[in-house]
């Protein structure tokens, strides 16, 4: 006999079936030794919710590590939440619900953020099968993510989307899925929209990448049309971990998140061997021991299982309680079994620096825990201690891109109540330094400038630098001479101008970072009606003219809108923040003159008047209770203002003046 997971009245139970009826759904070991009692399933094998799985009857050979990668928007979280449902994974319920996106921040932008992890099973031509999936982001601020979830897996699904064809991210992707030698499965979809045309899709296809158009799996994620095909090409076309159960535990740790109550969960992808509760293990990064008190995997919830084995990808909860201890990138073993570490992850280089600061520095701890804690969970940030005269006791942090600095932002506010103030965005400068006295003092000729505050006076430099990158612009080619127009106001060189298809065009520029870091994404969507996309890649560093601009609230410096700006631009920035904050900061009794600097030349200045008359004497006639609710919301208000001399500034008035800075 053979137990049989079924459903019956809304529920997945196991049934017992005589052997003959189920062998062709029993897994390929247990065929031989039938009818001996092995489970098969044709049926949600994870639905068993009660017990722990056995992941035993998953060899290596039926076990598939893949990824989804696209350009933002294309599909992926939808396509993932097909593919948990055909798996029976998930209930088939609201279409649309995008189950990979855990993160509050990914609903409400609509954007994943973190990568995710799901385990699916499935039978295919007789045979159970293990299918990890992992849901990647698609916006370039999180391609370290993509990068990293890439080597826990021997193949990805490429999706485009029908109507908007291969865009930048979509060729950033491949490259990082071809350099890493993975199986490729082209997936185009969304081929239910009017405006669908997958022939020039598979075209673009065969032009840029070399796959022939008939290796293309046409899909519509939405409706599920073909999606089950993908995954029999998962399972045809991705090779099986190369990995062996019998050499000792080797686990790599590709993620992990931190849960106020079990401490840390590891990500895990098993190179060698098997782990299981009460398994006592080693980090090869601290040294330390642990006993293991929970391995499973991701359903996409957890779901504990007696124990992984070598090719699955899970989680493990060992008793590590401080964030420091789970780096990503370490690898796990066990006591008295060293191996040889495996080579862990390039740590992710930021591209833009912010300070962070608590609003009040009684709640620098718990800030400080808050930002650890997520760091965690976000292990490309990197943090530098930080102090200011204004600011107090704070941290330097630098991320990939505005938008991760942002869902940082966000993250703090919404998954730990952190409530901080944001220094003006930067871009990591360099300073070669001709004074002896600060060369000795630095113990080096060149610098890197992560804070304004510390950028050195042209008198002690002999050369500024700034980082550069190589950007990537897929555009229909009505919008080329905007673009150009648009690249070469923010200084950028051309470098390659190609068609990928009859109407369509890629673009490749260098560019200062700081031109394109803040809102130049937003000028492309907006002068191309969001038809043109955009990627980058770091391409070292070249000389500018570079000048420290400050902005001052009647005499008195806002350090967190002081920056590093070009010299030719200084005139320009200068006079849109003045203008920006002009209008995000409310009148007060006194008139407030706002300038920007150059040391102690004024370059721009704008003027809020006060208030003429006081806005409580309107609330005449003695009505106590309505000018006691005004005075409370003042109050309310004030605890969200930062005095700078004596103005006062509304906390979020910061970040839009920087956003928008040179929209102008
Ligand atoms: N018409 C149609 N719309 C689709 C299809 N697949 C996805 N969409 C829609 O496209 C939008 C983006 O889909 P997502 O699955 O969030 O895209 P994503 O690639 O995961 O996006 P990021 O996570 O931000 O990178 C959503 O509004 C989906 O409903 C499809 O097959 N047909």
């Amino acid at each position: 006999m053979l137990s049989l997971v079924t459903r019956a009245a809304g529920v997945w139970v196991r049934l017992r079936r005589a052997c003959s009826t189920a062998a062709l759904l029993c897994c390929q070991p247990c065929m031989e030794k039938c009818p001996a009692d092995h489970v098969v399933f044709s049926r949600p094998y994870s639905s068993q919710k009660k017990e722990k799985l056995d992941m035993s009857i998953f060899p290596v050979e039926n076990i598939r590590n893949f990824s989804i990668i696209a350009h933002v928007d294309h599909g992926k979280s939808t396509l993932a939440d097909r593919l948990l449902e055909i798996t029976g994974t998930i209930a088939k319920t609201d279409r649309n619900k995008q189950v990979l996106d855990k993160l509050q921040v990914e609903r409400e932008r609509g954007i994943t953020v973190k990568a995710q992890t799901a385990s699916l099973f499935y039978s295919y031509e007789g045979m159970n099968y293990l299918l990890n999936l992992i849901d990647t982001p698609g916006h370039v601020d999180f391609s370290y993510e993509v990068s990293r979830s890439l080597s826990a897996c021997q193949g990805v699904i490429l999706v485009v989307d029908a109507n908007e064809g291969i865009q930048a991210q979509t060729m950033a992707n491949f490259y990082l899925a071809f350099e890493a030698q993975l199986a490729i499965i082209p997936v185009i979809n969304k081929i239910d929209l009017k405006n669908a045309d997958p022939e020039r899709v598979e075209k673009q296809i065969e032009k840029l990448f070399d796959i022939s158009k008939d290796e293309c799996i046409r899909i519509s994620a939405k409706l599920g049309t073909n999606v089950e095909k993908v995954l029999q090409e998962v399972i045809e076309k991705v090779p099986p971990p190369n990995v062996n159960i019998r050499d000792p535990l080797k686990a790599l740790v590709f993620d992990s998140t931190f849960d106020h109550y079990r401490g840390v969960i590891a990500n895990i992808a098993l190179f060698g061997g098997e782990v299981q509760k009460g398994h006592k293990i080693v980090s090869a990064h601290t040294r330390k021991t642990y006993e293991v008190n929970e391995v499973g995997i991701l359903t996409p919830n957890e779901q504990p299982t007696h124990k992984l084995y070598a090719g699955q990808v899970g989680y493990l909860i060992a008793g590590m309680k401080e964030v420091t201890e789970a780096q990503i990138g370490d690898t796990l073993y066990l006591h008295k079994q060293p191996v040889e570490p495996l080579p862990g992850f390039k740590s992710a280089k930021p591209m833009v620096f912010a300070g962070m600061y608590p609003v009040d520095q009684s709640e620098y701890n718990n800030l400080k825990s808050a930002i650890e804690k997520l760091t965690l969970n976000d292990s490309s940030v990197t943090i530098h201690r930080d102090s200011s005269l204004a600011l107090g006791a704070g941290w330097r942090l630098g991320f990939l891109g505005l938008l991760h600095l942002e869902v940082f932002n966000q993250r703090l506010e919404q998954e730990y109540n952190a409530s901080v103030i944001l220094t003006a965005p930067t871009v990591p400068y360099k300073a070669v330094l001709s004074s002896a006295k600060l060369i000795k003092e630095h113990g080096k000729e060149e610098i890197t400038v992560i804070n304004p505050a510390e950028f050195p006076d042209k008198s002690s430099v002999s050369e500024y630098l700034e980082p550069t990158v190589l950007g990537t612009i897929i555009t229909p080619d009505e919008y080329i001479g905007k673009i150009i127009t648009l690249c070469q106001t923010r200084r950028a060189v051309q470098k390659d101008m190609m068609y990928i298809d009859e109407h369509r065009v890629m673009l490749k520029y260098i560019f200062p970072l700081n031109e394109i870091v803040v809102d130049f994404y937003d000028a492309l969507k907006s002068l191309s009606s969001g038809y043109a996309s955009f990627d980058y890649e770091d391409a070292g560093y070249q000389a500018a003219d570079l000048v420290k601009m400050d902005i001052l609230l009647n005499g008195n410096s806002v350090e967190e809108l002081g920056t590093v700006v070009h010299k030719d631009k200084a005139y320009a920035v200068g006079k849109a923040m003045c203008e920006r904050l002009k209008d995000a900061i409310p009148r007060q009794l006194f008139e407030i003159a706002i300038q920007a600097a150059l040391g102690s030349k004024v370059i721009a200045r704008e003027t809020v008047k006060a208030y003429r008359k006081n806005v409580l004497a309107k609330c005449y006639g003695g009505d106590i209770t309505r000018k006691m609710k005004l005075l409370k919301r003042q109050a309310e208000g004030k605890k969200k203002m930062r005095k700078i001399g004596n103005v006062e500034v509304p906390k979020d008035a910061f970040i839009s003046v920087l956003k928008r800075q040179s929209e102008k």
